[in-house]
């Protein structure tokens, strides 16, 4: 079993379905080839993003990550893994999320809002690409969606009316040169698993993204039923090196709670041992922000035991996570969220 399996998205729905349920189950990460998302965009998408990452400093500076959680975390700002790291990531990444107008009614939601875009003057096709992009891993993400509903042996909708007004945040990423010495605190991005349902992950040609497994690897993993890996004990890391052409796909704490550890939410974390920058886009597909989340009735009794979890909504479980590793976030009170 390769430790992050290439899934063939151009095969049946159903024989799709199998591989992603094996994936899910061990090493909770995959490549996506044959996605249907066309080359040239993804190009683009990452010229726009180097361009926007190039301009000055107090350009990025005003837009600054606002309450919604939408703008620019600038370098070392992120702590992901503040018992390990001497200090904040050595990245710089933006927030963009779904657009929602001020005079939306949904705009009243945390987390929802409009975008900081840069100004058209300076990068006059951001916007437009940048849309497209994330049109593109929307749609990406509802077919990944049949794919998982199945491989839980779910009618292949399941999770569609969950996603009629999703939480999306496509984060540019942009790593600095500096060099990563685990040892003394310094990563590219400290160790964390995501927060959501499924993340879309595109990279540019520079290694460094790296998933924590069981010794034994992705066989041990599945092996270990819901029981969590810990970092430093009985494992290692393993590289996830770029595919070109290919989205690496991993799965968050959500799912992992809503199937009842299951399906895995992977540690995984970033080190630069080349020297050289790196670009990355992330995009983090997540239900409604009102969507219960609650251990699925497939995933509880006989063998997977009792749930493990008690019940929360979409938004309130990621208004958590937010909080406990943003330097400047704090989460408005469950009462007013829930
Ligand atoms: O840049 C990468 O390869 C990974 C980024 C990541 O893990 C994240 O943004 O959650
Ligand atoms: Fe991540």
């Amino acid at each position: 079993m390769a430790a992050v399996p290439v899934i063939d998205l151009g095969q049946t729905e159903d024989a799709a379905a199998a591989e992603v349920r094996a994936a899910c189950t061990s090493s909770g990460f995959f490549y996506v080839r044959n996605h249907g998302v066309p080359a040239p965009l993804v190009e683009e998408a990452f010229a726009q993003q180097r361009a926007l990452f190039g301009l000055p400093l107090e350009a990025k500076m005003a837009m600054l990550q606002d309450a919604n959680n939408r703008g620019y975390t600038p370098f070392r700002e992120e702590t992901l893994d503040p018992a390990r790291q001497a200090h904040g990531d050595t990245k710089e990444g933006f927030y963009f999320g779904r657009e929602v107008p001020l005079d939306s009614p949904e705009a009243s939601k945390p987390l929802h809002g409009p975008n900081q875009w840069p100004d058209p003057q300076l990068l006059p096709d951001y916007r437009r690409v940048t849309q497209q992009y994330f049109d593109a891993m929307t749609a990406l993400g509802m077919r990944l969606l049949r794919l998982l509903a199945l491989s839980l042996e779910l009618p292949p909708d399941y999770f569609a009316p969950m996603f009629d007004a999703p939480m999306l945040a496509l984060r540019p990423l942009h790593y600095s040169g500096e060099v990563s010495d685990p040892g003394a605190g310094v990563f590219g991005a400290g160790a964390h698993s995501d927060y959501g349902m499924l993340t879309i992950l595109a990279t540019d040609e520079v290694p460094g993204l790296q998933i924590w497994l069981p010794d034994g690897g992705p066989e041990a993993a599945a092996d270990a039923g819901a029981a969590r890996g810990e970092e430093g004990v009985g494992g290692r890391w393993w590289d996830v090196p770029p595919q070109p052409g290919a989205f690496v796909i991993n799965l968050g704490d959500m799912l992992e709670r809503w199937t009842n550890g299951r399906y895995r939410s992977t540690l995984h974390r970033v080190i630069n041992t080349t020297g050289r920058e790196r670009y990355s886009v992330a995009f983090f597909f997540e239900p409604n922000f009102d969507c219960p989340v609650e251990v699925l009735p497939c995933c509880t009794g006989g063998v997977h035991g009792p749930p493990r979890y008690p019940p929360t909504t979409a938004g309130r479980h990621l208004l958590d996570k937010y909080a406990a590793t943003h330097a400047g976030y704090s989460a408005p009170p469950a009462a007013t969220t829930v």
